[in-house]
């Protein structure tokens, strides 16, 4: 399976966010977006969820040489800021996401299962999600394409708000998964993307540029890294 971009572009007034962007994701590899703050990579999440709407261009995920746009249902996006119902408790909103979505359940799998999977203890799982920390709620809307397993999965920078302990969880997470899924999430932390990245694009001057295999466990990575994103900034 590929999700296939096809000249994407948005802007926001005058200003020009997504130029064009071209782009082959494969199922099987985790990659991460690079690019400075405002460079679009939220943007970009959001045309693809269907947030927002692109100017023009398209998404489309290719299965045995058969194309078909990318659809909402195909899609597990977790926020950067959490958007969840917090008037409901965490074993509520499950119980409520499991049963809209039963079709699609592994069978087998209860609701303390899945708490379990993201290490939500006991007495939390019945707390208002109001009362969650930055990090549970993001375990929450991680647990969500857990539970669906979507082809694709984008995560706008989610692993900043996890403890140290945590992070590595759903880095283990992440890394199972990756065989059935397309993954991509964005972060500012290149030794997070050194560490747990197969690819690296750069969101630069609203295109999406390659950056070579090599480069990712390379000693001057960070280095090179840098001087991408200085460029980027020179292009504004
Ligand atoms: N709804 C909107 N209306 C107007 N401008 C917007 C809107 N959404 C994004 N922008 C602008 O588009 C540009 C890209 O923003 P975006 O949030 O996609 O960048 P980003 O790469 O995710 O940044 P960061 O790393 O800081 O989160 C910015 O200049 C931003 O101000």
């Amino acid at each position: 399976m590929e999700l296939l971009l096809d000249n994407i572009r948005k802007s926001f007034g005058d200003k020009q966010v997504l130029k064009g962007i071209d782009y082959t994701f494969e199922k099987g590899k985790i990659y991460g977006l690079l690019g400075r703050n405002g460079a679009g990579k939220t943007s970009l999440f959001n045309c693809l969820s269907g947030e927002i709407g692109m100017d023009s261009g398209g998404a489309f995920l290719r299965e045995k040489e058969v194309s078909s746009p990318l659809r909402e249902a195909d899609i597990g996006y977790v926020f950067s800021l959490p958007i969840l119902p917090e008037f409901l408790t965490g074993y509520e909103f499950v119980k409520f996401y499991m049963d809209i979505n039963r079709d699609k359940i592994e069978p087998g799998k209860s609701i303390e299962d899945y708490f379990d999977i993201i290490r939500i203890e006991q007495e939390d799982r019945h707390r208002l999600i109001k009362g969650y920390s930055h990090g549970m709620k993001n375990k929450i809307q991680m647990l969500c394409f857990i539970i669906t397993r979507p082809p694709l999965i984008l995560l706008d920078e989610p692993l900043t708000s996890f403890d140290v302990v945590v992070a590595l969880e759903i880095k283990k997470l992440l890394r199972e998964m990756k065989q059935d899924h397309i993954i991509i999430f964005s972060t500012h932390i290149l030794q997070l993307a050194a560490d747990l990245c197969d690819e690296l694009v750069i969101l630069n001057n609203g295109t999406l540029q390659e950056i070579p295999a090599d480069t990712l466990h390379s000693p001057e990575f960070e280095e090179r890294i840098i001087t991408l994103l200085k460029d980027e900034g020179s292009n504004d």
